[in-house]
């Protein structure tokens, strides 16, 4: 059990020092949570959601408003570059002003009873408490493309945010009480992951759980949610492959790898994680992606001009080294590779050509700003070798063809596919996987579905 005052410390990868401390919540600070949530939320889901949407909107003025201080904060412990940051700050802010609005449209529906004296009402109604855990790779934007539609529909949310980025979910949470939220509505807790999300889970009063983060932890999360039959939305990890096809622009083709690949150092669950190049076009395809990513700026993140900065910790770069040395074992050859003179957290864009899929990188996710480049000669074959994952978050598509768009996407199994387009993710979007991938949408009009409850009245006359 946690101990009263315990703190974990919170660093900057790029510098290694302390920049904060937090408190190490746990079971204490966990239910005392969800009591204040479930008391806000008797008020909260009775207010109509033209007042909820209002709030909302005053919150997403703020985040507007603090915008270069929150992406300070968030490079200063993610590691990101700020313009980077600021990005992801104006991502997470359009998941706040998108379902500040789709909560209006919570719409019900009457059905025609089978007897002439009675009728049948269909509405949509919030959960209740929400428990939201999330990741250190988007300290923000993955707290509101849950929390958004949650407290647009009614709900009231606990949050905890990963343990190496609590600072940008805590500065959100105090702008959305300056903004005139009830402070039982949202609530940060942080501290030990286990402790806390075993107490929600046992907790009957939480009635949703959604989680970002891996595979691993989320499949834990499935087993345990079971106990009270929580609602459960589950993003988890991902292994994109990018496919170039022989009729593909080769300029989109690089710059779609060079976004998916190296955007936040490679730390995201929809990074290409292994591209597909057909090959009477590799040569011309190698030369220009490597042209291109040999002018990446690796640095610490609040420099200007930096475009890859530190990742996460020093199991994320073992990772990354890891998978370099079983390819290079096994036979590929490095094209462009990590010939940077800082040290540390920081590991600079590497290329690798003459891949298999024996090698770990074509298996595993890696998380990191590696690009393992491999062949193939015929669609059906490329499409079986991108298919052959646990995972189906995203896979990413280029062709100026027509009908390969089309015929290639429909067999490829994953909830997003970029067709020429290597940054796919946006608000209005439902974003989520097949597989391992994880349960559930966020995003768009599906992403509100996950917070309410559908009731009918049957109405005897
Ligand atoms: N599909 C998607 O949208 C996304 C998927 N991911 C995947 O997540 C991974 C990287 O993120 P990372 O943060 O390391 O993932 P983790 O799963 O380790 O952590 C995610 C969150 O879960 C918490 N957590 C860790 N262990 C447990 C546990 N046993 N019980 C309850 N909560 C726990 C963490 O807390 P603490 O920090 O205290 O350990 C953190 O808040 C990659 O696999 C990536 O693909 C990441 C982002 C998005
Ligand atoms: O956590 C992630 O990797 C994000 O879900 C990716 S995105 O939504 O920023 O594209």
């Amino acid at each position: 059990m946690t101990k009263n005052n315990e703190v974990i410390e919170v660093t900057n990868p790029a510098t290694g020092e302390v920049v904060d401390t937090v408190l190490k919540g746990g079971k204490k600070e966990a239910v005392e949570a969800v009591d204040k949530a479930y008391q806000a939320f008797q008020d909260w889901s009775k207010q109509s959601v033209y007042e909820r949407s209002a709030l909302l909107n005053k919150w997403y003025a703020l985040v507007e408003e603090h915008e270069a201080e929150l992406a300070r904060i968030m490079t200063i412990e993610q590691g990101k570059p700020l313009k980077e940051a600021t990005g992801e700050i104006r991502y997470a802010n359009s998941f706040i002003s998108w379902y500040a609005e789709e909560g209006k449209r919570l719409y019900g529906e009457t059905i025609p009873a089978t007897a002439s004296d009675k009728r049948i009402v269909v509405s949509r109604q919030p959960v209740g408490v929400i428990a939201a855990i999330t990741p250190w790779n988007f300290p923000a934007a993955m707290i509101t493309r849950k929390v958004a539609p949650a407290l647009a529909s009614g709900c009231t949310a606990v949050v905890k945010p990963a343990s190496a980025t609590p600072l940008t979910a805590i500065r959100l949470r105090e702008l959305a009480v300056e903004a005139g939220i009830p402070e039982g509505v949202l609530q940060i807790v942080t501290g030990s992951s286990g402790e806390i999300s075993d107490a929600w889970m046992a907790d009957e009063r939480v009635r949703k759980i959604s989680f970002t983060g891996s595979t691993e932890v989320g499949k834990s999360l499935m087993q345990k949610s079971a106990k009270t039959v929580k609602k459960l939305s589950l993003e988890l990890g991902g292994h994109a492959p990018l496919i170039v096809m022989g009729d593909a622009d080769i300029e989109k083709a690089v710059s779609g790898a060079v976004a998916s690949k190296y955007r936040n150092a490679g730390q995201t669950c929809v990074c290409a994680n292994r591209i597909y190049v057909h090959e009477s076009i590799e040569q011309e395809f190698a030369k220009a992606f490597k042209e291109k990513v040999a002018q990446l700026k690796v640095g610490d993140g609040l420099e200007e001009g930096v475009d890859i900065g530190p990742l996460i910790d020093k199991s994320a770069v073992e990772k990354v080294k890891h998978h370099i040395e079983d390819a290079l074992d096994k036979g590929a050859e490095k094209l462009l590779g990590n010939e940077i003179e800082k040290e540390d957290l920081f590991f600079g864009p590497t290329i690798l050509t003459n891949v298999n899929d024996e090698m770990v990188c074509m298996q595993e996710e890696t998380f990191g700003p590696l690009a393992p480049i491999t062949t193939f000669q015929t669609k059906e074959e490329v499409v079986k070798r991108a298919n052959n994952s646990p995972y189906g978050l995203a896979a990413y598509l280029f062709t100026e063809n027509l009908t390969t768009a089309i015929e290639v996407s429909e067999q490829l199994e994953y909830g997003i596919v970029g067709i020429n387009d290597g940054a796919p993710s946006t608000a209005q979007a439902p974003f989520g996987g097949f597989k391992e991938s994880g349960l559930g949408r966020e995003g768009g009009h599906h992403g509100i579905d996950e917070y309410v409850e559908v009731k009918y009245l049957s109405i005897q006359l």
